[in-house]
């Protein structure tokens, strides 16, 4: 009866930790919360000021008393008591009902993130208000969040294309056989273009203005009708604001290196899977997920380079916390891996 009561009021948490966003699933609700990982510190006291949405609007625009950062950048923690304080906020926000029992969390976190980090991770979550803390690989968790059968003797290839990370794994029987993490992926595309502008135009932009860019004219591929946009930036010889046109050709161009490290990690991948896994890929091919599975045609660019056949997550950026919520509903995958 008492473990009937508990369970009606889980209030169970599944945690996307991501470099870029930070997404929290509700166990029977679904993804109740979507945030930029970006927080802004008062910098002499180092008081947070804002998380999420509202600090991610003052990257690059801060006065001097404040800085917005983000504090898990390139695929690391790169500041952990930022990275806690921001973890607390998003828990606190989701489970402001005091009367509710502590939740129990699934966080999923790079999977290149060392011991020590991990158990950092679960500190905060901790500190934070959770009772018992799992942690699971992001590709595990956006493999469970894409639907494939991970528990079948046979491979499942996930490229999760996020922020700081490509994440590549190939499991079977719901264990990993084999993974591959590099630092390339949606910020280092944002820093090609911001070179890419320094070098063409002598325009200065800041990460924000080249998110955008990449989002409204990013390709890996040609597009059936090219595209073109109007940027505003600092003229880094006159030192004026300036405008410039710009065609989704050159941010293709521009783009080329990182899409080429990206094709080479997921062929590096393919290389080191065992035969059988290998033949059972040549039908099912591979799932994209993350941010970066939206840049334009880059399933087709994969597809072309690995020979295989290349499917879309239909939500990417939901696909890792998602799959933490699967795990929170069926705690058979945490049981065998504990
Ligand atoms: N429509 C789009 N086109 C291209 N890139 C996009 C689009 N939407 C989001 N992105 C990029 O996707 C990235 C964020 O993806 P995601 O939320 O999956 O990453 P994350 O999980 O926070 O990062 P990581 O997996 O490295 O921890 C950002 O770089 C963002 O600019």
């Amino acid at each position: 009866m008492a473990l009937k009561f508990l369970s009606h009021f889980s209030n169970d948490i599944g945690i996307d930790l991501g470099t870029a966003n930070t997404l929290v699933y509700l166990k029977d609700r679904g993804i109740v919360l979507r945030e930029p990982s970006v927080v802004a510190l008062d910098s002499t006291t180092r008081k947070v000021r804002a998380v999420g949405s509202d600090a991610k609007r003052m990257l690059g625009r801060t006065p001097g008393n404040i800085t917005a950062i983000r504090p898990m950048k390139d695929g690391v923690i790169a500041d952990f008591d930022v990275t806690e304080a921001m973890l607390r906020y998003f828990i606190r926000k989701v489970n402001s009902n005091s009367f509710r029992v502590s939740p129990r969390v699934v966080i999923a976190i790079p999977s290149g993130i060392t011991e020590v980090e991990k158990r950092a991770v679960k500190d905060s979550a901790v500190h934070a208000g959770a009772r018992d803390v799992i942690t699971i690989p992001e590709p595990m968790a956006a493999a469970i969040g894409v639907g494939l059968p991970i528990d079948e003797p046979a491979a499942n290839m996930i490229v999760d294309i996020g922020g700081g990370t490509t994440e590549i794994a190939i499991i079977s029987l719901s264990g990993i056989v084999f993974s591959k993490s590099i630092r390339v992926a949606g910020d280092e595309i944002d820093a090609a273009i911001v070179n890419y502008m320094k070098r063409a135009y002598n325009l200065l932009i800041g990460e924000r203005t080249a998110e955008e860019i990449k989002m409204r004219l990013g390709s890996a591929y040609p597009l059936d009708e090219e595209l073109t946009m109007e940027v505003k930036g600092r003229d880094s010889v006159a030192g004026l604001p300036k405008t410039i046109h710009i065609t989704s050709q050159e941010i293709r161009e521009a783009l080329s290196d990182t899409m080429a490290a990206i094709v080479d990690a997921v062929r590096a991948a393919l290389e080191r899977c065992p035969p059988e896994l290998s033949a059972d890929l040549v039908d099912r091919g591979f799932v994209l997920a993350g941010g970066g599975a939206l840049i334009r045609g880059i399933d087709r660019l994969l597809s072309e380079k690995t020979g295989l056949p290349v499917t879309i997550a239909e939500d990417p950026l939901s696909a890792v916390a998602n799959g933490t919520g699967a795990v929170l509903s069926d705690l058979s995958w945490v049981l065998q891996h504990s």
